[in-house]
C-alpha cells in the first residue's frame, strides 16, 4: 500500500476489524491512529502496535490523509460537525455506517472533505473481508483510488454507482457474516447432539465453511452447481436439502435480506 496515514474515529467492532487487517497486512501501525472515548478498545489497539491513540476525535485526525468515520449511525452527525473545523477540502473521509447518506455526511462536515461511504464487514480482519463502495460525484480520482486501496488491504471491493445499492450491500456482506454464524452455531449445536464433541463439531463446521466459500469465489462454477455436485440421487444430502426447501429456505432467505435493507433504509431516514 502507498503512503499515507489514516485516524479512525470510534474503536469499536468495525474499525478493530479494518485497523487488524491494515496491521496484519504489513500496514506500519505507526501510520494508523485511533480515538475512542473510553479506554478498553484503545487498549486493543495498542497490543496491534498503534501508538496515536487518544480521547479526543479532533487530535487524532491531526494530519491524518484518511479519517474513517466508525461509529454508530446516531452519533455520525455529532462527530462530522466536531471534526468540521479541522477537515480540508481534499481530506478524504470513508464513512463505514450504515445507512447515513453521504450528502449529509458531506454537508455535517461543512460541506468539505471528499466522502466515500463504505459498507464493509468484520471478516476484513483476517483480511477476508467484503466492501461495497459508494463516492460522491465529487470525489477525485485519487480519493477514489485510496479508498479502494484501504479497504482492498483487508477484502475484496466492489464499487455501486448508485449510493441506495449499499443497503443491498449491507444485506448480502456487512450483515451476512452473522447469517453465516447464526446457520453455524445451529449446525455445531445438533451435531452435537448427534454425538460429536464440541470442538471437532466446530472444526469441521468452520471448514465446511471456508471451503464451500472458496469454492465458489476462486472457480467458474456457479453455487446452483456446486450444490447439485454435493447431492447423490437418493443420497444423504439429498434428504437435506429437501428438508431445507421444504420449510421454505429461499423465501426465510429473501424476508432476512428484505428486513435488512429495510432497516439499512431506515436508519438514513432516522439520520438526515
Ligand atoms: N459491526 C459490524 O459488523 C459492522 C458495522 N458497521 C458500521 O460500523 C459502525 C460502528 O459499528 P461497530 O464497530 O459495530 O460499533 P461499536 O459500538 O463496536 O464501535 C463504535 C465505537 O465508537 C465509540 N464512540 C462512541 N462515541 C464516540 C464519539 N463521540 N467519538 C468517537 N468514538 C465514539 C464507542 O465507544 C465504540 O467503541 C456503525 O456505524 C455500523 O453501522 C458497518 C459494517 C459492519
Ligand atoms: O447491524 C448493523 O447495523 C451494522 C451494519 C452491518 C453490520 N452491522
Amino acid at each position: 500500500m502507498s503512503e499515507f496515514t489514516t485516524a479512525f474515529i470510534g474503536a469499536g467492532n468495525m474499525s478493530r476489524s479494518i485497523i487488524g487487517g491494515l496491521v496484519a497486512g504489513g500496514v506500519d501501525p505507526r501510520s494508523v491512529s485511533a480515538s475512542n472515548p473510553s479506554k478498553g478498545p484503545l487498549e486493543a489497539l495498542e497490543k496491534l502496535g498503534l501508538t496515536e491513540l487518544g480521547h479526543s476525535n479532533v487530535e487524532v485526525v491531526g494530519n491524518a490523509d484518511v479519517v474513517v468515520l466508525g461509529v454508530k449511525p446516531k452519533l455520525i452527525q455529532a462527530v462530522c460537525e466536531e471534526l468540521a473545523p479541522v477537515i480540508r477540502d481534499d481530506h478524504l473521509v470513508i464513512s463505514v455506517a450504515a445507512g447515513v447518506t453521504a450528502d449529509n455526511i458531506h454537508r455535517w462536515l461543512g460541506s468539505k472533505g471528499e466522502v466515500v461511504r463504505c459498507m464493509p464487514n468484520t471478516p476484513s480482519q483476517i483480511g477476508a473481508g467484503a466492501s461495497g463502495l459508494y463516492a460522491r460525484a465529487s470525489v477525485g480520482d485519487a480519493n477514489r483510488q485510496r479508498a479502494e486501496e484501504v479497504m482492498s488491504a483487508v477484502g475484496v471491493v466492489r464499487w455501486v454507482q448508485e449510493e441506495p445499492l449499499l443497503h443491498a450491500v449491507t444485506a448480502v456482506a456487512g450483515s451476512a457474516p452473522a447469517y453465516f454464524f447464526q446457520f453455524m452455531e445451529a449446525m455445531i449445536a445438533e451435531a452435537g447432539r448427534m454425538g460429536l464433541d464440541e470442538e471437532s463439531a466446530r472444526t469441521l463446521c468452520a471448514q465446511t465453511c471456508i471451503g464451500a466459500g472458496r469454492m465458489l469465489a476462486e472457480g467458474d462454477v456457479d453455487a446452483a452447481e456446486l450444490r447439485r455436485r454435493v447431492c447423490s440421487p437418493n443420497g444423504a444430502t439429498e434428504r437435506a436439502v429437501d428438508a431445507f426447501s421444504a420449510g421454505g429456505l429461499d423465501k426465510l432467505v429473501s424476508k432476512a435480506m428484505e428486513a435488512c435493507a429495510a432497516r439499512s433504509e431506515e436508519l438514513a431516514q432516522e439520520f438526515s
